[in-house]
């Protein structure tokens, strides 16, 4: 980027707590978290276990009580609140836009109070505008009350993002959103991480949007402590105690589907050959795998047309133009459940799965994905035994 794309710093939280003065039990308590630099981490958990607060100390809107936190190996306390939090960008539900200013003169806020030239923020403007989706032209002289729910939320990301902090922090950003509005935002800042890489604390309240969203998930309860931190497929196969599991509710095996991606997966092998082999060897091929067709590949290894066995009895020589085309294929990075869908709606009972530059990477049939369905339960039943629970 522009401005020197920075990615993101470690954040570490030592044995930070705080109590509010008058409050019973601390909101937050002596809680240990270490979020890895370019990572989404995920504060999820009921309402009132402190995530809020944990977020807030993070850029100094709250003081620990005890406990420190380092934001790129240095504790924060040694540094000018001001300053931390021009280096922390911050996104609140329903954007917290200011209503009298244009889109343009909200996501300048910081660097105007930084004394950029008025050039070089009008560049920027821009640049966040298309980095997050909307046309410059069209918007960067609106107004914020003109803008849906999910626009507005754009501009709350780009704002944050304005002087290209090492760190983001969110606090349930997309809460206000339609559900529709909601996933296309998730979708654009994953799409905006994999090209920013920055420290991301997001929090929710939402076990979907945790499992998505978050690279790690530390689940949180009351009294302001985590009581797992691990990778969201983990947290669905081994939840670490019975209130995680609860809270997690039910149906995990199908949210693994949907965590899942084609590529993560044991794939079918179908028989395959390019145009000059010869259509004998293929056939044996075929025959041995009993299922009655086979892929041509082109010399990318693309997949061209399906050849059924009884075409290929007829041809000698080179398999040549035989076959049918291939018109429905199935993208690696898919999760299963899109997969899924692909496949239950296709006319054929397999589908070929494409993997980098739509290379022939594997085939993927019903049986493919209730294979995988199988692992996850077997997983699951491995973990409840370990648990000493019945299966
Ligand atoms: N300024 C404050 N003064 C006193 N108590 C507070 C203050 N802010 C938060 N608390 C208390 O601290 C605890 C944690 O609050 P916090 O807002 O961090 O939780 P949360 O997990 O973010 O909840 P929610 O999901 O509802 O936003 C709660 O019991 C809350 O009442």
């Amino acid at each position: 980027m522009a401005d020197g794309a920075a990615g993101g710093v470690p954040i570490e939280l030592r044995k930070v707590t705080k109590a509010f003065p008058g409050g019973g039990e601390p909101a937050v308590r002596e809680l240990d978290l270490h979020i890895p630099a370019g990572e989404i981490v995920v504060l999820l958990g009921p309402s009132g276990c402190g995530k809020t607060t944990t977020m807030r100390m993070i850029n100094r809107l709250i003081e620990p009580t005890s406990g420190d936190i380092l934001i790129g190996g240095r504790s924060s306390r040694d540094i000018d609140p001001d300053r931390l939090r021009r280096h922390i960008g911050y996104v609140i539900q329903q954007a917290g836009l200011f209503p009298h200013m244009t889109v343009a003169a909200n996501i300048a806020q910081v660097p105007r109070m930084l004394g950029w030239p008025r050039k070089r923020i009008a560049e920027r403007v821009d640049e966040l505008l298309t980095l997050v989706g909307l046309e410059p032209e069209t918007y960067r002289n609106s107004y914020p009350r003109r803008l849906s729910g999910g626009q507005q939320q754009r501009i709350g990301v780009a704002r944050a993002l304005a002087a290209d902090p090492p760190v983001l922090l969110m606090d349930e950003p997309f809460g206000a959103l339609d559900p529709i509005s909601r996933e296309r935002i998730q979708d654009e800042l994953l799409r905006l991480q994999e090209e920013l890489a920055k420290t991301i604390v997001f929090v929710t309240h939402d076990v979907d949007e945790a499992l998505k969203i978050g690279d790690h998930i530390a689940i949180m309860q009351r009294p302001g402590h985590v009581v797992q931190y691990a990778r969201p497929a983990e947290i669905l196969t081994n939840p670490a105690s019975d209130h995680v599991e609860q809270f997690l509710g039910g149906g995990s095996s199908m949210r693994l589907l949907r965590l899942t991606h084609v590529g993560d997966i044991e794939l079918d092998r179908i028989p395959y050959a390019s145009e000059d082999m010869d259509a004998r060897d293929l056939l044996r091929e075929v025959e041995l795998d009993g299922r009655g067709h086979a892929l041509i590949l082109d010399g990318m290894r693309r997949p061209l047309r399906w050849i059924a066995q009884a075409e290929l009895e007829g041809i000698q020589g080179p398999v040549g133009d035989a076959g049918e085309p291939v018109t429905v294929s199935i993208a690696h990075r898919m999760t299963l459940q899109d997969a899924l869908e692909t496949l239950l709606n296709a006319d054929t009972d397999v589908l070929p799965v494409l993997g980098r530059r739509r290379a022939y990477a594997g085939a993927l049939s019903l049986g493919t994905v209730q294979n995988a369905i199988q692992s996850i339960k077997a997983r699951e039943r491995e973990r409840r035994l370990r648990r000493g629970e019945a299966p």
